[in-house]
Order: structure tokens, then C-alpha cells, then sequence
């Protein structure tokens, strides 16, 4: 049913997503002196407290990266819903960037501008890691769970009207295309993080089309991968399971699904280590990366300088290891991880009482005592 001239496209980009992964480092934009210039989206809520910590973190540590900042809000363009040109050019000339969180309103309103992002890129697979941070006690010690959810489609594809009054139809969209790169991805993921397994999460006994084909394309890009095993799992079951014990066959392996069981399941994943103040992450496409942590704007300590940036600075190591500035990346996640571990400067969110301000001066003070 599937082999049309679409899925043969769809095969054909796999390789394409293989050497995009190998070469996305050195693509981009430089100033004169070389230093990588990155777009910043501050963003909304606690935005732009949180990016000005990574800011001043990446400036102690003298990462030589020039930041672009664009604001990103919705514009309307021919009747569709875009984010504004200045955006669009940096991140289309950086190929990466790095953003706070975007608020949208909820029931009415305009459409979500992170998802906006995603689909103008293109970025088909979104990692979240979820490691326990040594030192801050959680229930489970050892929670290393790796999570790709797919991330241009599926439940959040936005197509949705009224049948009539009283009935409305909101459509999941399942493309072969779509999840052969998002498949394709966690192989190689797993591959590079030396995980020997990936975990399909579904509800393909439900979903039997739609599910049924993230499966089986999954089931076919393995056999590209004969040093991964494969296996699945429905998402119910997942998540009764990662609740009892996470360490417990989620540590060794890559779960990719679909993009609505991705959101749900990464913030029950940030549950298990502390919250949603720790957890970052990274949208992959071909044309750009843009990396973010898992939370919102969380308009209820917003303004009142009490954020834990940590998530975001997290997501900022991811990007740096992108961008192969691991050595960067290595100091900053030390210093962040020793100052959470050493407890004196912990947010609200963590138990303590350090504003978002005094835990960036103490992960600074950190940094420089390497
Ligand atoms: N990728 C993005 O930009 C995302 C945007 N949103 C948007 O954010 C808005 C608010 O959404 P909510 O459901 O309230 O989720 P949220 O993630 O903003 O907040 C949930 C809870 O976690 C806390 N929290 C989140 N991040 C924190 C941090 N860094 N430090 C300390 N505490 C933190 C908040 O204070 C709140 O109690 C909505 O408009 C939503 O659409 C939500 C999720 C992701
Ligand atoms: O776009 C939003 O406001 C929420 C999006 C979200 O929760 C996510 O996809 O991570």
C-alpha cells in the first residue's frame, strides 16, 4: 500500500538523515575570529531569565560561541501562521539554535510557535536524555532513560475541525517518510551513546494503521542495524513500568515513538529525577537543530527570578556536543551537575531557596575551579 514514488522518497532519505547526523557540526554560520554564531530565542515566561543564565555561564567559560537573539511570535503570512522573517533567516543561515520556552494559548488562539518551529524546519526527531543527577535524592538513584520522540507529526499535525456542532475530528498524521527518519535517528543515536538496543513505544493494538506503520517502518530500518536489537512495548505498559522502576530495562535501551506519547512520557521521565527544571532537549532536522528544555514558560514563578535554568543550560551542553565543542560542554555540565550535588544553592523546585540569579553565580564559581 505504501510503495509509491512518496515511500520511495522516504526510503531515500534515510541515508541522507546518516550523513546530515556525521556532518551537522561544521555547517553553520562564523564571525571573523571563528567563533560560532548561534541563534538565541529567549522566549516567554521565565525565557528570558533562564537564557540570560546560559549566557553569562557560556561567557565565564569563554565558550566561543556569538549569540544572535530573535524574538519568535506568531505573523500572518498568506493566511497561515509563521514566525518572523528575522527568525527564520538566523536560524536558517546558524543551523542551530538555542530556545527558551514559547507560550500558547490554551483552546483558542494562535498556533503553538514551538510546533511552528519544528515543522519550518523540519526537525523530525526530539531527544530527551533523563539521567539522575548524583547527590540530589530522588526515589530511584539510577534513572538513565534516552527518549526520541517524532516531532513534525502524528497528534500534533493540527489538522482539526468541527464535523458538525457538538463533534469535531482532530486527525493523528502518520507518514512512512516521517518515522523512517525518526527511526533511523534512534539507531544511529543509539549507536553513538552505545546503547545496543531501541524500544518501539506505541499503541499499535489500537492504532493499528496509524501506530501499525511507525512500527513496522522501525521494524524494516533495523535490519540496516544488526548490531541493535529491536523491540516494543505499548505505552501503557511503559509507563506503569517506568514508575516502578526505571532502572529496571529502561536504562539500556532507545525509545522512539510518536510524537503526543513523546510529551507525555519525557515530563513523566523528568518526575522520576526531580522535576522538570532539570530535563533538556534537542529537536534534530536536516536543515537546522534547535535545542530546548522539556518544560514551559512556567508563568507561576515567571518574572520573579526563581527559575532553575538548569534544563535549559543542559540542553545548551547538548548543543555544544553538536557543535563538537565537547570540552566546553564537559566543564559546564560539571559545574552545573557540583552545584546542584553540593546542595547550597538549589532552586525552589529542588527544595531550596537560591534564586535563579545566586545558582548561575555559584555554577560560575564552579566552572572556575576547574
Ligand atoms: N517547548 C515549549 O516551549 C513548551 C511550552 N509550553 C507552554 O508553556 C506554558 C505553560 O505550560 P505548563 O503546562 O504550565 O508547563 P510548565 O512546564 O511551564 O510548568 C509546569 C510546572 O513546572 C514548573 N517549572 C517548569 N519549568 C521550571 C523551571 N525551569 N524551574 C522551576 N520550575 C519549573 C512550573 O513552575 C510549573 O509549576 C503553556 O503556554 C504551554 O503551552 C509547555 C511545554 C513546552
Ligand atoms: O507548544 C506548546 O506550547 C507546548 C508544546 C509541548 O508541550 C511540547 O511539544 O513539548
Amino acid at each position: 500500500m505504501f510503495r509509491t514514488a512518496f515511500a520511495r522518497a522516504a526510503r531515500q532519505s534515510a541515508p541522507l538523515c546518516r550523513r546530515r547526523f556525521a556532518s551537522a557540526a561544521a555547517e553553520g554560520a562564523y564571525t571573523q575570529d571563528g567563533k560560532r554564531i548561534v541563534t538565541l530565542i529567549p522566549g516567554d515566561g521565565i525565557g528570558p531569565e533562564i537564557s540570560k543564565s546560559v549566557v553569562e555561564i557560556f561567557e565565564a567559560q569563554g565558550v566561543p560561541v556569538v549569540w544572535e537573539s530573535v524574538d519568535v511570535y506568531p505573523i500572518l503570512k498568506d493566511g497561515k501562521t509563521t514566525i518572523p522573517e528575522d527568525s527564520l533567516i538566523s536560524i536558517n543561515k546558524n543551523k542551530v539554535a538555542l530556545k527558551g520556552p514559547l507560550a500558547t494559548p490554551i483552546g483558542k488562539g494562535h498556533v503553538s510557535m514551538n510546533l511552528t518551529l519544528r515543522r519550518t524546519f523540519d526537525l523530525f526527531a526530539n531527544v530527551r536524555p533523563c539521567k539522575s543527577i548524583v547527590g540530589y535524592k530522588t526515589p530511584f538513584d539510577d534513572v538513565d532513560t534516552v527518549l526520541i520522540r517524532e516531532n513534525t507529526e502524528g497528534e500534533y499535525s493540527g489538522i482539526e475541525h468541527v464535523v458538525v456542532e457538538g463533534v469535531v475530528q482532530s486527525i493523528k498524521l502518520i507518514t512512512e517518510e516521517a518515522s523512517r527518519r525518526c527511526a533511523t535517528y534512534a539507531f544511529e543515536y543509539a549507536r553513538a551513546i552505545g546503547r545496543g538496543r531501541v524500544t518501539v513505544v506505541h499503541k499499535a493494538n489500537i492504532q493499528k494503521l496509524a501506530d501499525g506503520l511507525f512500527l513496522s517502518v522501525a521494524q524494516e530500518v533495523a535490519k540496516d542495524y544488526p548490531d541493535i536489537k529491536l523491540d516494543d512495548v505499548l505505552l501503557d505498559r511503559v509507563c506503569l513500568q517506568i514508575v516502578q522502576d526505571p532502572t529496571k530495562g529502561w536504562n539500556n535501551t532507545v525509545m522512539v515513538m510518536p510524537n503526543l506519547y513523546g510529551d507525555i512520557l519525557s515530563d513523566l521521565c523528568a518526575g522520576l529525577i526531580g522535576g522538570l527544571g532539570l530535563t533538556p532537549s534537542g529537536n534534530i532536522g536536516q536543515k537546522a537543530s534547535i535545542f530546548e528544555s522539556v518544560h514551559g514558560t512556567a508563568p507561576d514563578i515567571a518574572g520573579k527570578d526563581l527559575a532553575n535554568p538548569t534544563a535549559l543550560l543542559l540542553s545548551a551542553v547538548m548543543m555544544l556536543r553538536h557543535i563538537k565543542m565537547d570540552a566546553h560542554a564537559d566543564n559546564i555540565q560539571r559545574a552545573v551537575l557540583k552545584t546542584i550535588a553540593e546542595g547550597k544553592a538549589r532552586t525552589g523546585d529542588l527544595g531550596g531557596k537560591a534564586t535563579n540569579s545566586a545558582f548561575t553565580k555559584e555554577v560560575i564559581a564552579n566552572l572556575s575551579k576547574q
